[in-house]
């Protein structure tokens, strides 16, 4: 199992965010956790990162359990987060802000004195990110410059530098055209296969969940609501009740 999530509970001053939430992610699987705005899916990414330590219940990583540990630690073990990363390094060129993730990854930040292109070992990571999501030829320009598809394409290049065997995705549909979101979608599901990476993804939109998903979580006011393959979930009536009578 690539990841576990067993009976998880966190509150914001006394409002329940997650309340009791277990989950499985098989090694190699994709799979989608679904839900209304304020259904507890970023609380829950933020519990598994580490950003966030839950009240009680655990996270385990390929078996290992990592409650509790912080950032990055869980990020050297192979758990990566793809979301907006890249926005903070908007004055930066393509190549700098990768080449400065995977430095962030390996923990040289501190040896910032030089240019962050004369890091050879990073350069070369970077670049090798920068050709399997496709942006080779923007490495030069700034990150300001990128659209919005291009900039998230960046993102993942930022995350896979850290070798993830497991990539969390945050809506990364989110803001896109009707296209363009057919496009990540194939991008997504094409790359993460061919690197044998494990994808635990939020997404608003259904289409895209069933183009992608091999297993669907549906949260629900921070309880698990369902749980299976995206044409059974799609078809559940407790689930279908949730969304029409919520929030989505
Ligand atoms: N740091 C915090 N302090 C207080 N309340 C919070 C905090 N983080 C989240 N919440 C609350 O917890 C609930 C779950 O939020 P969360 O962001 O996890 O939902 P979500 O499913 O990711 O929603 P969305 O689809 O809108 O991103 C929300 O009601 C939110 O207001």
């Amino acid at each position: 199992m690539a990841l576990k999530v067993e009976g998880v509970y966190k509150s914001f001053q006394g409002f329940l965010a997650l309340g009791g939430v277990s989950l499985e992610v098989r090694e190699g699987t994709f799979h989608a956790l679904v839900g209304p705005n304020g259904a507890g899916k970023t609380t829950l990414f933020n519990v598994i990162t580490g950003r966030l330590v839950p009240d009680r219940g655990r996270v385990y990583f390929r078996g290992r359990e990592i409650t509790g540990w912080p950032t990055p630690k869980v990020a050297r073990l192979g758990v990566a987060i793809a979301f907006q990363r890249a926005q903070p390094f908007a004055s930066m060129t393509v190549l700098e802000a990768v080449v400065l993730a995977r430095l962030g990854y390996t923990g040289n930040t501190l040896k910032l004195l030089k240019p962050l292109v004369r890091f050879p070992e990073a350069r070369a990571k970077a670049e090798e990110a920068l050709g399997k999501v496709g942006l080779e030829a923007h490495a030069g320009r700034r990150v300001a410059e990128l659209p919005l598809g291009d900039l998230k394409r960046l993102d993942v290049a930022m995350a896979l530098v850290a070798e993830p065997r497991l990539l969390l995705l945050d809506e990364p549909l989110a803001g896109l055209s009707r296209a363009e979101r057919r496009r990540m979608v194939d991008f997504i599901g094409e790359l993460l296969r061919r690197e044998g990476v494990t994808l635990l993804f939020t997404e608003h939109d259904t289409e895209a969940v069933l183009a992608l998903a091999d297993r669907v979580t549906v949260l629900h006011q921070g309880q698990v609501l369902a749980e299976g393959a995206p044409e059974e979930i799609r078809g559940d009536p407790a689930v279908r009740a949730a969304f029409l009578g919520g929030s989505a």
